[in-house]
């Protein structure tokens, strides 16, 4: 509903709108939406200011599938050149089968994929045609990183420059190993090395030919979970340092969001939204991303005239739409009074404040370290979660002073399938 593209003539250029999502000022002339130009999340906004940039890598309609079962669902996504995509979700969900029909093995049913201006697939009812996997310039991070025992790290790396003279090879395998940190473990075999270093070598194998496109399936996978983000970091500093346009797959958060530009959250073969973790955390696109990706609770609202009524008080809202251009404008929703609706509320919308009269009763709190995660239980029953720092220890059945800012938060309608991100008003000029 909201996302669409709203019909508008009358002002899309009204100057009493704000210009700026962040500065509060209440526009002086409220409207419906049916007035607005185009409503949509930040992320289509970034789309829409890039619209006129050709993708470095395009997956359009993109459908695989296995004998009567279609297991990646009209896969759609862009990547310029350098960024980091990821693939994230759950076993089973068709992330491996996507990554590997990029790569050309495993034929596809459907759609298209472009790379640095090459078609190298293309399925429709009129065209169809595929590039050999070794003619698409692509290197490839395994699981298991498939590395060659009986072969020293520099042999491994230098395995795929067949081609080079050996001069270029030599410096080719040099400059890799410093990459990754090796030099003084080249002449050592794989199984020398930690698991760590096995995975660096595997990336340096991969990146020494110049890859067009890296695909890394679950390369942290066999790795120590403790190790795993600050290995994230690692890689995509030596990503980012050479320039590489990479694709990884993982069903862990926390790795996704270490390493990517963009994650696509995918379930059941569908890609349900391709954003930055910053935005998958903000504005989600429905309640399985919002439930998916980061932690939080959904509560009831019920709309009102001008505000949302919640559990935790009342919501005064701004949706913020855009225009064509992707400029932030303002504009009411069209949601009748008495809907209701739900309110995505994060740990971190929750704070903690001995002096608040608004309290909660603890009924769980998981240790962090830094912080105490608090399940905080409302008057009228429902939950919600606060992180709070680790030295306001809080025993469980005792009530806590809460100050909720749900001054940017996303709501969901009735039927769950659209959601909207709404920044509050300035109460004062409500008041
Ligand atoms: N060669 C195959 N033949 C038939 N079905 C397959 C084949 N490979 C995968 N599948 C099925 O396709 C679905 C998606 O598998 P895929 O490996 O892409 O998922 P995934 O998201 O990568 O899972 P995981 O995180 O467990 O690796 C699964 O139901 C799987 O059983």
């Amino acid at each position: 509903m909201h996302t669409d593209l709203i019909k508008d003539s009358a002002d899309r250029t009204d100057q009493s709108k704000p210009k700026s999502p962040g500065k509060k000022v209440m526009p002086t002339n409220i409207r419906q939406a049916s007035t607005c130009a185009v409503i949509m999340p930040q992320s289509k906004q970034h789309e829409s200011i890039k619209m006129h940039d050709k993708p470095y890598l395009s997956v359009r309609g993109l459908v695989v599938g296995y004998d009567d079962t279609t297991v990646v669902d009209k896969m759609s996504l862009t990547l310029q050149q350098g960024e980091i995509g990821c693939f994230l979700g759950y076993s089973g969900c068709g992330k491996t089968t996507a990554l590997r029909a990029i790569a050309g093995l495993e034929p596809t049913r459907q759609g298209s994929i472009s790379l640095n201006g090459q078609r190298l697939t293309e399925q429709t009812a009129r065209t169809s045609f595929a590039v050999a996997p070794a003619k698409r310039g692509m290197g490839m991070v395994f699981q298991d990183y498939a590395l060659f025992g009986h072969l020293s790290v520099a042999k491994n790396i230098a395995f795929g420059l067949n081609s080079w003279s050996t001069a270029d090879k030599k410096a080719r395998v040099t400059e890799m190993l410093n990459l990754v940190e090796l030099t003084e473990h080249a002449s050592k075999r794989p199984s020398e090395l930690s698991g760590g270093q096995q995975q660096r070598v595997a990336l340096a194998r991969a990146l020494a030919p110049k890859p067009q496109l890296l695909l890394l399936d679950e390369p942290f996978s066999n790795l120590d979970v403790v190790l795993r983000e600050s290995l994230a970091m690692n890689v995509r500093d030596i990503l980012k340092r050479t320039n590489t346009t990479a694709i990884l797959v993982t069903h862990d958060q926390n790795e996704a969001f270490a390493i990517a530009d963009k994650v696509g959250v995918m379930h059941r073969g569908k890609l349900v939204q391709w954003a930055t973790p910053s935005e998958l955390y903000h504005e989600p696109i429905s309640p399985f991303v919002a439930e998916f990706v980061g932690e939080g609770a959904m509560i009831d609202g019920i709309i009102k005239e001008g505000h949302v009524e919640t559990a935790l008080g009342d919501i005064y809202r701004r949706m913020e739409v855009y225009d064509e251009l992707g400029q932030p404008q303002y504009c009411e929703y069209d949601y009748p009074n008495g809907t209701p609706i739900k309110v995505l509320v994060r740990p971190d919308d929750i704070i903690h404040d001995d002096d608040s009269t608004q309290t909660a009763l603890v009924v769980g709190r998981v240790f962090r370290g830094a912080n105490y995660l608090y399940r905080l239980q409302l008057d009228d029953g429902q939950t919600v979660l606060s992180l709070v720092a680790s030295h306001h220890n809080h025993e469980i059945g005792t009530h806590i002073g809460i100050l909720p800012l749900l001054e940017h938060v996303v709501v969901f309608d009735e039927k769950e399938i659209n959601a909207t991100t709404w920044s509050e008003y300035d109460r004062s000029f409500i008041d």
